[in-house]
């Protein structure tokens, strides 16, 4: 079952229309990234799936209740599920860390004891141990975004949902937090909703991104396909930057989704630095019997890191080899399958 449905969901203001039949859903586990510029209707987005506002048409469903039609008192509820995480962090600054984090257990009515170890828990989660007297003005940004996930975790939302979570931060913070996040939802499993203008946000862990442009979705599909360049969209072509390896449109135009008898892979690798010290090439030749050819390369930064981007062919579906792409490199993501005359 999926976790949060949105089905046909429109809002407008004055005339002017913010969302326009918004649909998808979202399964448990799952970090999907939604990227926008500017107006593409991404706040009023969040603000519609977190119950801040109602769409004036469609349904928006979490965990099987639809909260478009609940009455107020049942959607405080509701929002209990889903936790925020925000740009300006939204810190109490009278309060210690420790006492930012309490303040959802408390509004809950969580015993004083229970509150204290949940507290102690979320604060080492978030790798904040040793900070929790401190107030927010004694922290850095990133710590302060540390205690406002810590915060937004204290009442185990289904569904944690983050509004430029990183934008006010430098590029390395940004990394750490993103690892941080992707480090929850391994851990808990927790379903994560990105809401960015940041395709390096997205890159780095969204396993599937929605394009939102004019309050419409133009794009739904796995980021690694995007990165890929598995995309005609301008818009989305827009957000992926330039130097970025990109299908070439002949090899694009011949990709299928499944497999067909004999058919090559065309893959999307990402190596960050350790794992680009691997020889993959010459190991997918030398230990798999393969012919790779790359189709595309990008060497520079990935996120921060030094690392490189390859979209590469492969003369046979091998599994085993498949397998060892994914250990060796920090993503792997096969975009689809071309004919092996082509
Ligand atoms: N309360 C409101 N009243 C009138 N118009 C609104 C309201 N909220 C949003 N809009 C309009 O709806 C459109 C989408 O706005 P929204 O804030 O959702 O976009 P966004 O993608 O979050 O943009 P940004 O990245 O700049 O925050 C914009 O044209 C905006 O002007």
């Amino acid at each position: 079952m999926s976790l949060l449905r949105v089905e046909h969901a429109s809002r407008r203001f004055a005339g002017h229309t913010a969302l326009q039949d918004i649909d998808f859903e979202v399964h448990p586990g799952e970090i999907l990234g939604v990227i926008g510029r500017s107006g593409a209707g991404k706040t009023t987005l969040l603000r519609c799936l977190s119950g801040l506002e109602r769409p004036d048409s469609g349904r928006i469903v979490i965990e099987g209740e639809d909260i478009t039609a609940l009455p107020e008192s049942r959607l405080v509820q509701v929002r209990r599920r889903i936790g925020l995480v925000f740009q300006h962090f939204n810190l109490l600054q009278s309060r210690t860390v420790a006492g930012n984090v309490a303040l959802p257990l408390e509004i809950a009515g969580v015993p004083k004891a229970a509150r204290a170890a949940r507290v102690a828990e979320l604060i080492e989660l978030v790798g904040l141990s040793g900070h929790k007297r401190k107030r927010p003005s004694q922290l850095s940004g990133g710590q302060k975004q540390r205690v406002g996930i810590a915060r937004a975790l204290a009442a185990q939302p289904a569904l944690l949902l983050c509004d430029e979570a990183t934008s006010a931060l430098d590029p390395e913070t940004t990394v750490s937090i993103l690892d941080l996040l992707l480090d929850i939802n391994r851990r808990l499993g927790l379903t994560i909703i990105l809401i960015t203008h940041e395709m390096e946000v997205i890159r780095r862990i969204a396993r599937r991104v929605l394009v939102l442009d004019q309050g419409r979705i133009v794009e739904d599909g796995p980021t690694a396909a995007l990165l890929g360049g598995a995309t005609r969209h301008p818009v989305t072509r827009a957000f992926l930057s330039e130097g970025r390896p990109r299908v070439p449109d002949d090899v694009m135009d011949a990709l299928r989704d499944a497999p067909s008898q004999g058919a090559h892979p065309v893959l999307h690798v990402v190596l960050d630095a350790p794992a680009g010290q691997t020889p993959l090439l010459s190991t997918l030749g030398r230990r798999f019997g393969l012919d790779v050819t790359v189709v595309q390369a990008t060497v520079g930064d990935i996120s921060g890191r030094a690392g490189a981007e390859f979209v590469l062919r492969l003369s046979d579906q091998s599994a085993e080899a498949l397998d060892f792409i994914r250990q060796a490199s920090q993503s792997m993501e096969v975009i689809g399958y071309v004919p092996a005359d082509r």
